[in-house]
């Protein structure tokens, strides 16, 4: 107990400010950038905040569809980077929202559907940069996220001064502040808002947002974010956001090794897994995560949402985190193990749930 204490003590309090209408934040004049007329006075000053959409002002958004109104809101050029599971319907959705989006994928062939919306594409992400107000990149990791902004034709070398990146990969907190210096040496604002959320709720504009870095692109983007998602958070110095993501997922990741252990022994203890994940929701550890893969990890079923290898990216990340501040790590160890089993047997273009497997080849060579 006292050693909680202790470790809690040296986290400065966080005052993350709530609001239950989008056009309502409590206690922050500043964040009134979709409400004018609704200014709200500065409570306690912080440097973390919390945002939560109202479904009346997220529909309105959304219902503004190819209207002029959305444009009141943010009327410049957005360059979206990266289309794959999650970016193509982030970028869709802020397409149909009425905003004026231009793309750049590695593989052109991969982008059509964007490209029949009417998005147009440029050649590289310098260019897009150059052109675009804003700038978002949705890539798979921290080498991909780094050459594309850092590299040869990269947004480091297109963007200028007013300009703003926002990165929403996955990826370290040193990848992360890479970047950044390397976008505000060219006079960028930068942001990382790594997302919460997958496949599903990427297309649904469902998102939870964790973002760090510039405050004047936060607001600036704020609207973007809103129609890409349900929630947002701006916690402070670039490195809070990816070091909050890779705490979320390295918790999942190890939460699906329990979950796939728990379906494979209610199986061998002669029960009905199904009926396992029926108990489970009920209880007081439900989860959507255990009802919507559940059944499909039962039929040996995978179907891609999450890919299994970004989740093993993030539980190396995770503990190359854990290992900045020297804390042990054996649950999440355990986990990133079978995870690292799992790709070797092929699977890493399978949903993340596919880590089952590996524990039935482990049980199988028992
Ligand atoms: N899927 C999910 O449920 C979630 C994923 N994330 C995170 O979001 C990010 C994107 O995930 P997701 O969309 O699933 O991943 P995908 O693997 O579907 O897409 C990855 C994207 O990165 C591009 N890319 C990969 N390597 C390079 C490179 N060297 N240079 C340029 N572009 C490159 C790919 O281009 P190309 O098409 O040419 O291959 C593609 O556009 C990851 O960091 C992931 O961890 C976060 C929340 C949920
Ligand atoms: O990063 C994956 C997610 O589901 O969130």
């Amino acid at each position: 107990m006292a050693q909680n204490t202790r470790l809690f003590s040296s986290i400065p309090p966080l005052s993350i400010l709530r609001s239950s209408e989008k056009c309502h934040h409590q206690s922050m004049a500043t964040f009134s950038t979709f409400c004018p007329s609704n200014p709200v006075s500065l409570s306690r000053p912080s440097s973390i905040f919390h945002h939560r959409c109202s479904s009346r002002f997220l529909n309105r958004i959304r219902s503004m569809s190819g209207s002029s109104d959305v444009r009141e809101h943010f009327g410049g050029s957005i360059g979206f980077l990266g289309l794959g599971i999650m970016g193509t319907p982030m970028a869709m959705n802020l397409c149909n929202a009425g905003f004026d989006v231009k793309f750049w994928n590695r593989t052109q062939g991969k982008s059509n559907q964007l490209t029949e919306m009417g998005i147009k594409y440029m050649s590289n992400p310098a260019e897009l940069a150059s052109t675009c107000d804003v700038t978002f990149a949705m890539l798979a990791d921290p080498e991909s996220a780094i050459e594309v902004a850092c590299g040869i034709n990269g947004v480091a070398s297109g963007i200028s001064a007013g300009k703003g990146y926002v990165d929403m990969s996955t990826v370290d907190v040193a990848t992360s502040k890479l970047i950044s210096e390397k976008i505000k040496e060219n006079g960028g604002l930068f942001l990382e808002a790594p997302v919460s959320g997958s496949k599903k709720p990427a297309e649904d504009g469902q998102l939870i947002f964790l973002t760090a870095g510039d405050l004047s692109l936060y607001k600036t983007v704020s609207v973007l974010l809103d129609v890409m998602g349900k929630s947002k958070y701006f916690l402070g110095e670039v490195g809070n956001g990816a070091s909050m993501k890779l705490i979320v997922n390295m918790i999942m990741g190890s939460m699906m090794a329990s979950f796939s252990e728990g379906l494979l022994l209610s199986k061998k203890a002669g029960l009905d897994p199904d009926i396992l994940i029926k108990v489970l929701s009920e209880g007081a550890i439900s989860t959507p995560m255990f009802s919507m893969k559940g059944p499909s990890m039962v039929q040996s079923t995978y179907p891609t949402a999450f890919p299994l290898k970004h989740q093993q990216k993030d539980m190396r990340l995770a503990l190359g985190l854990a290992d900045t501040v020297s804390q042990p790590m054996p649950v999440a160890v355990a986990a990133n193990e079978l995870y690292k089993a799992a790709k070797a047997q092929g699977l890493s273009d399978h949903d993340f749930s596919a880590v089952i497997e590996a524990l039935k080849s482990e049980l199988a060579t028992s």
